[in-house]
């Protein structure tokens, strides 16, 4: 009897004594949630999760169009995430190969243009010629008159025909024209409670996917926490292209398993998982068709609303391919009337030499452009820099 008594205590007691040293270690295990900062906390990436590469689904689901229910699930990256992930080229890098590249595509503008102010005599039919070139660079007619008129009255007033400084004169007024007065910040202040919130807009096949993967890549580079939305619920296979970019940086993605989800929920659902995993940014991708205006309204609309019950939406990029010209204009008239667009993403300018395109949208928009797409590759984005750009344009 006295035995099992004594028997009983001690099991008791090492009961006690285990159940004492196993809480102090998980306590010291948790790490105290720090007030969200600019800086992700360790343990807000579910490590074994990324490691192991499965899914982390969310709780939740999402209305699809057909009524029924489908599950949001955070697409964390597949690859390990120490050696597999790429390294994005440094911007610094990345801006001389850009701008090499631009030059490249807009060589017969400068060329001619810089041709025709040294000559001898510029007589009407030069100005008419000058005139010319600026239109079919797609500068617009309202700025191609400012900037040949000021050019004329100046080589009048300085008789110059020195084309070193004729091409000052031409790069000077240019620049006017680009106005490097424009906010050009395309990442918003951070926030002391949640991530920034960006979301891109534009219509299909202008490059909304790739250049949030682009723009994924330069703020990882950045150091910045990133988390993709894949609120393109309309064409298949954007989610997964979006995934994929997300992935090989190291990015997880939220998205539905069900095309044709409601994209509002989508993005609900990425801004919430952003908010949990205290990241920097979240980046939401939309689809943009663009032919039933109505309906395009609607679901912009509801994602710019639905998304702000958590958060404001910081920035709206606006996607525009610098290949389609007056083309591109109209299709920004429409958007910059839905949403509140505060900065527009020209694309495949490596593809055109229609440089002066960034003049006439911003003209038009009275939004600056902030970032450039020269290229099909991961890191063929680069930040708009208006200098850098005018000196491209007349170096050919
Ligand atoms: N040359 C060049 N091609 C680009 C550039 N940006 C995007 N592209 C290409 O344009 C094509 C369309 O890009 P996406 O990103 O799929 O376009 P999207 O706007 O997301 O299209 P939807 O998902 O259909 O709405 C792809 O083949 C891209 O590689 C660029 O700056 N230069």
């Amino acid at each position: 009897m006295t035995d099992s008594l004594l028997l009983t205590i001690i099991i008791v007691a090492v009961v006690v004594v285990v159940g004492i040293v196993a809480t102090a270690f998980v306590a010291k295990g948790r790490k105290p949630r720090t007030p969200y900062t600019t800086e992700r906390d360790a343990d807000d990436v579910p490590s074994a999760t990324v490691a192991g590469g499965e899914t982390d689904t969310l709780e939740g689901s999402v209305a699809t169009t057909d009524g029924t229910d489908a599950p949001v699930g955070v697409v964390e990256p597949e690859a390990p995430v120490a050696p597999a992930l790429d390294v994005p080229e440094p911007v610094q890098g990345r801006l001389a190969r850009l701008r090499a590249r631009l030059t490249k595509s807009n060589n017969m503008f400068s060329k001619g243009l810089l041709a025709l102010l040294s000559q001898d005599s510029i007589d009407e039919d030069v100005w008419d010629e000058i005139e010319e070139t600026l239109l079919l660079a797609d500068l617009g007619t309202e700025p191609t008159l400012e900037l040949v008129d000021a050019l004329r009255e100046r080589v009048k007033v300085e008789g110059s025909r020195d084309p070193q400084r004729v091409k000052a004169m031409l790069r000077e007024e240019l620049l006017k024209l680009v106005d490097p007065s424009l906010d050009r910040t395309y990442l918003p202040e951070p926030h002391p409670d949640r991530p920034s919130i960006i979301m891109v807009v534009g219509v299909n096949g202008v490059g909304k996917t790739t250049t949030i993967g682009k723009m994924a890549r330069v703020l990882v580079a950045e150091d910045k926490d990133v988390l993709l939305g894949a609120a393109d619920t309309f064409r298949a296979a954007a989610a997964e292209q979006l995934a994929t970019w997300g992935d090989r940086v190291g990015v997880p993605t939220v998205r539905s398993e069900i095309d044709g989800a409601d994209p509002a929920s989508v993005a609900f659902e990425a801004v919430s998982a952003g908010i949990d995993q205290e990241v920097d940014i979240v980046m939401i991708d939309t689809a943009g068709r663009l032919q039933n205006k109505v309906g395009l309204m609607d679901e912009l609309g509801k994602i710019k609303r639905v998304v702000e019950k958590k958060a404001t939406v910081d920035e709206v990029l606006l996607v525009l391919d610098a290949t389609t010209g007056q083309n591109g204009l109209s299709q920004a008239k429409v958007f910059s009337e839905v949403v509140n667009v505060s900065g527009i993403v020209l694309t495949k300018l490596d593809g055109t030499a229609k440089g002066g395109i960034v003049v006439a949208i911003q003209r038009q928009l009275g939004v600056p452009v902030k970032l450039v797409g020269l290229g099909e590759g991961p890191d063929d984005l680069a930040p708009f820099d208006p200098e850098a750009f005018v000196d491209a344009l007349l170096e050919g």
